[in-house]
C-alpha cells in the first residue's frame, strides 16, 4: 500500500502535489533520508489492530479531552508547520481561522509566514499555542515568548529536534528553501529585538535578514540548560516537541516541562529513527501519568487517532493532513480535512463499542506484527 494513500478522503498527498509546484511539495511532503522513518511513522498504525466490544450502549458520544485546564472537542490539534505561504497566499491565517472556527486548538510555527499577533487577531477566542525553535540569542527568545503571551497564546511548545536541519534530500535537488525570499519569517521580521540586529530593514535585503534568522535558530548549543532558563521566562504551560526516548522525557520533566510531544519532526530530521507510535509505550511508561503525552507523526485517519490515545497519548497533532488541504483550497479545505477527522474518530469510537475517550485503554488494541 501506498502512505500517498492513507490521508482522509480525498485530501492526501496527490490533490497537494496537482497544485502546487515541485520545490513546495516536495517542501512538504518530503522527509530526510531515504524517507523511511516518514513511512515507519504511518506504516507502524498497522502493527496495531482495534479489537472491538459489542452490546455497549454508545448512544452518547464524548471525544472531549481537557489538557492544562482547557476542555477541546476532540483530542487533536493542529501541529506546528511553518512557511504556510508556500502552500496558500493565506498562510497560516488557512489553518489558524479553520481550526478557531471548529474550536481545535492550533500551534502556529515559530517559522509562519504570518506574524503571530495577525495570527491571534484572525483566531479571536480560538485556542492557540505557540511553537518556538528557540533561537540562540536569549532576548530574541524572551521577546517571542512576550509576545504570545499578550497575543493569548496559552502554552509555549519547545521544539527540541530541529536545532540543524536534517538531510532533505528532494529539497536539495530542487534547490529549494524558501525562507530566503523571507517566506517563513513573519515572525522574525517583524520583532523589535530581531530587527535591532540588521543592518538595515528586513524588507530592504531579505536574503540576508532570512540568513540571519536561520542562524539565530540553527541552535545547535541548546542544551537542558536553555530549556531551564525557557521555563523561567513563561509562566505559560511548556511542553517539549521532539523526543521519542523515555530518559528525555524524564529529563525535560525535571526540568519543569508541562508536557511531552513525542515526535520525530514528521521524519524530516533523523532518518533511521524510531516510528513515534513505538516510541509512545515507552514514554507513556516513564511518566506515569505525571504530565500528558501528546504524539504526532503518521497520523491520517481517526483509526489512527484511536490507537495513539489507547497506547496512552492525552491527544495527537494533525500534520500534512492539513497543509495538503491548505495548498488544495486554503481554509475551507482545511475545514473539511478536520470535520472529516472528526466524523471519522467518533464513529471508529463507537463502532468500537466505547463512548467516551476515558473508556479508550491499551485492552482495545492487539499487537499484531
Ligand atoms: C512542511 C512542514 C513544516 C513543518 N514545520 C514545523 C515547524 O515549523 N515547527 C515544528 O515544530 N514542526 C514542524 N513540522 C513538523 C510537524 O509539526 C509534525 O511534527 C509532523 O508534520 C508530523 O508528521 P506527519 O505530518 O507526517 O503526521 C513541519 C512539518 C512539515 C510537513
Ligand atoms: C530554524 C529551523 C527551520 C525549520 C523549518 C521548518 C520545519 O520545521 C520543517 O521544515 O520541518
Amino acid at each position: 500500500m501506498s502512505i500517498f494513500q492513507r490521508c482522509t478522503y480525498s485530501f492526501g498527498e496527490n490533490r497537494a502535489k496537482n497544485v502546487l509546484a515541485a520545490g513546495p511539495f516536495g517542501y512538504v511532503c518530503g522527509a530526510a533520508g531515504a524517507g523511511d522513518t516518514h513511512r515507519g511513522n504511518i506504516e507502524a498504525f498497522q502493527h496495531y489492530r482495534i479489537r472491538p466490544r459489542v452490546c455497549c450502549d454508545i448512544t452518547k458520544r464524548d471525544l472531549s479531552v481537557s489538557i492544562f485546564g482547557t476542555r477541546f472537542p476532540v483530542p487533536f490539534l493542529l501541529a506546528p508547520i511553518g512557511v504556510n505561504t508556500i502552500l496558500h497566499p493565506d498562510g497560516e491565517l488557512g489553518p489558524a481561522r479553520a481550526a478557531a472556527k471548529l474550536g481545535v486548538p492550533y500551534i502556529l510555527s515559530n517559522v509562519s509566514s504570518v506574524p503571530m499577533e495577525k495570527v491571534a487577531e484572525a483566531m479571536g477566542d480560538g485556542i492557540r499555542w505557540f511553537q518556538l525553535y528557540p533561537p540562540k540569542d536569549q532576548e530574541l527568545t524572551k521577546s517571542f515568548l512576550k509576545r504570545a503571551e499578550d497575543s493569548g497564546f496559552k502554552a509555549i511548545v519547545v521544539t527540541v529536534d530541529s536545532t540543524i536541519l536534517g538531510w532533505r534530500e528532494t529539497d536539495l535537488q530542487n534547490a529549494y528553501l524558501p525562507f530566503l525570499t523571507g517566506q517563513g519569517m513573519g515572525i522574525y521580521f517583524t520583532d523589535p529585538v530581531f530587527c535591532s540586529k540588521l543592518r538595515e530593514a528586513p524588507h530592504n535585503n531579505v536574503k540576508e535578514a532570512a540568513l540571519k534568522a536561520l542562524e539565530e535558530g540553527n541552535n545547535t548549543c541548546f542544551t537542558w540548560k536553555e530549556l531551564a532558563f525557557i521555563r523561567e521566562q513563561t509562566r505559560l504551560p511548556l511542553l517539549i516537541k521532539g523526543t521519542t526516548h523515555p530518559d528525555d522525557a524524564l529529563l525535560a520533566m525535571e526540568h519543569g516541562v508541562d508536557g511531552i510531544i513525542v515526535s520525530n519532526h514528521g521524519g524530516r530530521q533523523l532518518d533511521g529513527a524510531v516510528a513515534t507510535l513505538e516510541a509512545l509505550p515507552a514514554i507513556v511508561e516513564s511518566i506515569q501519568g505525571k504530565i500528558p503525552i501528546i504524539m504526532d507523526g503518521g497520523i491520517r485517519r481517526g483509526a489512527d487517532i484511536l490507537k495513539a490515545i489507547a497506547l496512552g497519548a492525552a491527544a495527537v497533532l494533525i500534520g500534512r493532513p492539513y497543509a495538503y488541504a491548505l495548498a488544495v483550497a486554503g481554509k475551507s479545505e482545511v475545514e473539511e480535512v478536520i470535520k472529516h477527522l472528526i466524523a471519522e474518530t467518533e464513529l471508529q469510537l463507537a463502532i468500537s463499542g466505547r463512548s467516551s475517550k476515558n473508556d479508550v485503554n491499551p485492552s482495545l488494541l492487539m499487537k499484531v506484527k
